[in-house]
């Protein structure tokens, strides 16, 4: 099949690459003339585990090709995939301003038995609101389908290749047997294929990423209660986990939830709520939480430390805003980083992936190509992403490095007590804080 991927970051370049992999022969659009010079030239614009080797094979094999030219691609294709941002606006609404542009850019080239389909996260209402302009702009009722998606940056091929589901809406159900055709390479384990309406569709993605957020600010709000109470949330977690009905998944307690997605999502939802007249107190908790969330490591350094951190030095390990990926779109990381300098401390940094992302947008913070040398002469250790190089560092050498070994764990890596047998100062988040030896 013929394919066009309009929108070539994180969701359209993974989309676009697995279905070339899967043989069809897809071509990745963007705006974007650098990016589509560099992955002409086999650089890809991210980190994610597993994608430059499919994309460079896949190219290689002629099945999967870049461009910005949108008329050319679009013309050929019979499915053309829409994967552009759909950033938060200023309201706190979906800013579909990107949406509207690539349905008008595509209109005049459209095969008349093209299949529009909206993989980017988009309010519901929006594939109706692209039928209504094709038919303005084409004279004819065009296909639209809604196919969200549901990936994880870090993990996002495998999750691309083995979902848990495929959902696609539809008014028309020869455009879901399309889709199922195209899908059913990655669902030969039996995972299903949910046909529904697009309006279905499009709130399925965003109740998804809602619920998963939920969870996240809940048990945020019980490790914060742990700390008051003497309890220690790791074993809470355990506790509730093996409920069958509650179950271990994004239940680990932090420094908040970051992403390109869950905040703009939830507010996104929120939006749509009060627009209709609802109340979305549900969603607001969701989002306040986690804006105090990224504040608690910081509390933390100030109870230890005092308000006036001048002079000291502290080292932040984990810019991105989780492993396995150096996105740092809306990272705790970098609001404890602001938190800290604007107290009079020294940042310090280290991350595998995302230290070259992070210094474009930020001033004075001192990068270190390893853990190690960036613990050396810290008054603090703060960790705000659970990246695995982390869990096992040389517990004795760091000892030795640090001015005073105080770490403020915001991802709940080490065990309390094996860190106070090491002689570190030890918090973390939702457990009992241990007093080191030196601290
Ligand atoms: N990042 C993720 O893990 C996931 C994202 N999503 C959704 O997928 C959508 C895309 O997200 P990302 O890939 O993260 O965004 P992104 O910002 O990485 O990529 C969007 C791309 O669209 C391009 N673009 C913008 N206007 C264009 C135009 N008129 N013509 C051609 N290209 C244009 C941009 O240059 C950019 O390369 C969003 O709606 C997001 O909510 C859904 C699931 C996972
Ligand atoms: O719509 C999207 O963009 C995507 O958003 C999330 O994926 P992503 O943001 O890439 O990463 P997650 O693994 O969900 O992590 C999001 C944030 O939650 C945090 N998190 C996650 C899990 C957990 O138990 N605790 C926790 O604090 C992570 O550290 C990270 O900051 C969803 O998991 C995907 O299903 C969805 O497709």
């Amino acid at each position: 099949m013929k394919i066009a991927v309009i929108g070539t970051g994180y969701v359209g370049l993974v989309t676009g690459t697995c279905f070339a992999n899967s043989g069809n022969d897809v071509t990745c659009i963007d705006i974007d003339e650098k990016k589509i010079e560099r992955l002409k030239g086999g650089v890809i614009p991210i980190y994610e585990p597993g994608l430059k080797e499919l994309v460079l094979r896949n190219a290689e094999d002629g099945r999967l090709h870049f461009t910005t030219d949108t008329a050319a691609a679009v013309k050929t294709a019979e499915m053309i995939y829409l994967a552009v941002g759909t950033p938060q606006g200023d309201d706190g609404a979906a800013d579909l301003s990107a949406m509207w542009a690539v349905t008008k850019a595509i209109a005049p080239h459209l095969r008349e038995d093209a299949i529009v389909v909206t993989k980017s996260t988009v309010p519901v209402g929006t594939n109706a609101r692209i039928f209504a302009i094709l038919k303005e702009l084409t004279g004819r009722e065009c296909h639209v389908a809604s196919n969200p998606e549901f990936l994880k940056e870090g993990a996002a091929i495998d999750d691309f290749m083995k979902p848990d589901r495929v959902v696609v809406g539809v008014r028309d159900p020869e455009v879901g047997e399309k889709l199922r055709q195209l899908y059913a390479p990655f669902l030969r384990t039996e995972k299903p294929f949910l046909v529904m309406s697009p309006e279905s569709a499009e709130m399925t993605k965003y109740v998804a990423n809602a619920l998963l957020a939920t969870k996240i600010s809940f048990i945020n709000e019980m490790a914060n209660l742990c700390e008051k109470m003497g309890g220690d949330i790791n074993d809470v977690r355990r506790g509730i986990g093996h409920d069958s009905r509650i179950g271990f998944a994004f239940l680990f307690p932090g420094v908040g939830y970051g992403g390109s997605c869950f905040p703009k999502d939830v507010r996104a939802l929120t939006a749509m709520t009060e627009d209709k007249g609802n109340l979305p107190e549900m969603l607001r908790a969701v989002d306040s939480v986690n804006e105090r969330q990224k504040t608690v490591l910081f509390n933390k350094v100030k109870s230890h430390f005092g308000d006036d951190l001048a002079g000291k030095r502290i080292t932040v390990w984990g810019l991105a805003f989780k492993p396995e990926t150096d996105d740092i779109r809306e990272a705790p990381a970098l609001v404890l980083i602001k938190q800290l300098q604007d107290a009079g401390a020294t940042i310090v940094a280290h991350d595998p992936e995302a230290m070259e992302n992070v210094a474009k947008e930020t001033t004075g913070i001192e990068f270190c190509e390893s853990m190690t040398e960036a613990v050396k002469g810290a008054d603090a250790l703060c960790i705000c992403t659970d990246w695995k190089a982390f869990s096992q560092p040389d517990f004795a050498e760091m000892y030795q490095l640090m001015a005073s070994p105080v770490v403020f764990d915001g991802r709940n890596l080490y065990d309390p007590a094996r860190m106070k047998a090491r002689g570190f100062c030890y918090h973390s988040i939702g457990r009992v804080a241990v007093d080191g030896r030196k601290a």
